[in-house]
């Protein structure tokens, strides 16, 4: 089956909104080291991950320095934590094995530009997937980035790259970047992901999710077609 996780939620009517329509996973951005539209203080996220049922998990999507990412974990708690920034090897490694012990996973996002090289030291996506698969971390995100926009891009990563990382990862990899419910079905069938990471594809404007968006995404990738 393949996980569905919805990101970017800033009120509980829309993390109630993703746990009625079947969604496995609710992303929260907190406090990103550059400014995004859907960014939460820690206040805010801990009120939003203790209200989400336990059968969805919570995941914190953020990125800095080793300090802050452990600081803004243990003062909110989620599932997981989703590595969204320039963490390097060394520090994705440090920052696994301290969370593992606080019961959290980590996801680490490899953000690929449009000439297919990521914005981590290892620019080559299958190199830089055989190298985060000894991290321990618990997951690979694809997802495009841009100059302007860090992550919630709305655009599509290649999928030529996404199967190399796919191929040289040891570890389950999930899809991001412009999915929605228009494109998702035929982009699977491209792609064959571990899960799928949406955010702009199911809102109406930056912050509120639109609940006929998330519906059409859920079903249509539970029903495949
Ligand atoms: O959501 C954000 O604000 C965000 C900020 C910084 C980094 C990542 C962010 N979200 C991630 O964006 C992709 C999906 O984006 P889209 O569907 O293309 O709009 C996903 O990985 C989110 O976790």
């Amino acid at each position: 089956m393949v996980n569905i996780k919805i990101c970017g939620l800033m009120k509980e009517e829309d993390v109630n909104l993703c746990v009625n329509s079947g969604v496995n996973i609710v992303g929260f951005v907190v406090e990103y080291p550059v400014p995004v539209p859907w960014n939460l203080d820690v206040l805010e996220a801990r009120e939003l991950i203790s209200t989400t049922p336990a059968q969805v998990k919570t995941c914190v999507v953020t990125g800095g320095t080793i300090d802050k990412v452990l600081q803004i974990a243990k003062e909110t708690s989620p599932d997981i934590i989703q590595l969204h920034y320039k963490e390097n090897l060394e520090e994705t490694v440090q920052i696994a094995k301290e969370l593992k012990q606080l019961g959290i996973e980590t996801i680490k996002a490899l953000r690929i530009n449009d000439r297919g090289f990521c914005d981590f030291e290892i620019s080559d996506p299958a190199m830089a997937a055989r190298e985060l698969s000894k991290t321990g971390i618990t997951a690979i995100l694809v997802d495009t980035y841009t100059n302007a926009m860090p992550g919630g891009t709305g655009m599509n990563v290649n999928f030529h790259t996404f199967h190399k990382v796919k191929d040289n990862s040891t570890l389950p990899v999930i899809l991001a970047g412009g999915l929605n419910p228009v494109n998702i079905i035929d982009i699977l069938s491209k792609t064959n992901p571990d899960a799928v990471d949406v955010l702009t594809g199911v809102e109406q404007s930056p912050g509120y999710k639109e609940k006929e968006k998330i519906e059409q995404f859920v079903n249509k990738i539970r029903l495949g077609r």
